[in-house]
C-alpha cells in the first residue's frame, strides 16, 4: 500500500539514478477545488481528486462526510458553490450518459419487468427491434438474471434488484459507472456475493467505478484506491493504494493489515466512527 501525494505525475527512479516518468494512467474524472453549500451548510470543502481510467475508486468515510455530495456531484446533480468537476478534460454542466449511477434503493421503475427496465435507456437512445433485445440479454446475463427478465421489481430479492439496477446502468454504455453505498440495504450474505459479482463485471467492463461506501472492509476488499474522507467539512484526507493482489481473500494478512491501518488513521484522527464490519448497514 502507498499513500499518495495528490494527482500529479508519479516519479520512479531508475537503477543508474535517472529518475523516469511512471506510465501514468489518464484521468477520467478530475474533480478541483469542489465546494459543495446546502444552505448555509458547508457538505464540501476544497475536495482536490483524480480518478483514472478503469479506477476502482472507494469514497470512505463516516456519515455526513459528504460522500453522496461528492459522488452527486460528480453526477452533475449536485451544483458546486466553487470549483469544477471535469470528465475527461471537459467541465461537466449536468448530468449525462457518461456518467451511470446505481443507488442503495435500487431506482428501478416498479412497473417494468427486469428486460424492460434494463432496456429503458437504450431505448431513449433509439434502439429498437432485435438489437434492443439483444442489449437487454447481455446485461441480464452479465449479473446472473437470465431466468428473470420477466419478473416485476416486487418479485425479486434485494440482491436481485440490485443486480438489475446494475444492469440497468451498464445497458446505458457509460464510461463512468457512480455507485452509492450499492449493497448498504443488503444482508451479508448477499453483500459478499454482489460485492464479487461486482469485481468479474468490472473487470470484463473494465469502467471507471466509483463507489461510495463506509465499511473500511469492503472497501479494502474492492478498491485499487481509496479516498478517506472526513466531515464538518467534507474533506478528502488522503488516497491510499491498494495493491494487494486480486482476486484478493478477506481472511488474508494483508487484507487485515490494510483494515487496521485505515481503521488506525480514522482514530488518531478522530475522523469519525465507522464500519470495519461489511455486515454493518448504513
Ligand atoms: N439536501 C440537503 N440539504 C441540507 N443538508 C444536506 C443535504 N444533503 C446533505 N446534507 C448535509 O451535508 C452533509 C453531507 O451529506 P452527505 O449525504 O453528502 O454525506 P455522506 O457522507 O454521504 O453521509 P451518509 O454516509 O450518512 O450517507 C451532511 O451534514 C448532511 O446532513
Amino acid at each position: 500500500m502507498q499513500a499518495e501525494t495528490g494527482g500529479g505525475q508519479m516519479q520512479a527512479e531508475t537503477g543508474g539514478g535517472q529518475m523516469q516518468a511512471e506510465t501514468v494512467p489518464s484521468t477520467a474524472v478530475r474533480i478541483v477545488g469542489a465546494e459543495a453549500r446546502y444552505g448555509k451548510h458547508l457538505a464540501l470543502a476544497k475536495v482536490d481528486l483524480d480518478v483514472y481510467e478503469g479506477d476502482f475508486l472507494c469514497l470512505l468515510g463516516p456519515s455526513g462526510c459528504g460522500k453522496t455530495s461528492l459522488l452527486n456531484a460528480i453526477a452533475g446533480f449536485v451544483q458546486l458553490t466553487s470549483g469544477y468537476v471535469e470528465v475527461k478534460g471537459e467541465e461537466i454542466a449536468g448530468p449525462a450518459r457518461d456518467r451511470g449511477m446505481v443507488f442503495q434503493e435500487y431506482a428501478l421503475f416498479p412497473w417494468l419487468t427486469v428486460e424492460k427496465n434494463i432496456q429503458y435507456g437504450p431505448r431513449l437512445k433509439g434502439i429498437c427491434g432485435a438489437q434492443l433485445k439483444e442489449i437487454s440479454s447481455r446485461y441480464c446475463r452479465l449479473v446472473g438474471l437470465e431466468g428473470s427478465a420477466n419478473k416485476y421489481p416486487n418479485q425479486l430479492s434485494g440482491g436481485m434488484r440490485q443486480r438489475a439496477a446494475i444492469a440497468r446502468a451498464l445497458a446505458n454504455q457509460p464510461d463512468i459507472l457512480l455507485m452509492d453505498e450499492p449493497f448498504g440495504a443488503l444482508d451479508a450474505m448477499t453483500r459478499q456475493t454482489l460485492q464479487e459479482e461486482l469485481l468479474k463485471i468490472w473487470e470484463i467492463e473494465r469502467k471507471t467505478l466509483i463507489f461510495v461506501t463506509h465499511s473500511i472492509t469492503e472497501a479494502v476488499f474492492m478498491a485499487d484506491r481509496i479516498a478517506i474522507m472526513s466531515p464538518h467539512p467534507g474533506r478528502v484526507n488522503h488516497v491510499i493504494s491498494n495493491t494487494i493482489k486480486r482476486p484478493r481473500s478477506r481472511t488474508s494478512e494483508e487484507h487485515f493489515a490494510m483494515c487496521r491501518m485505515i481503521e488506525m488513521m480514522f482514530q488518531k484522527g478522530a475522523i469519525g466512527q465507522l464500519s470495519t464490519s461489511p455486515e454493518v448497514k448504513s
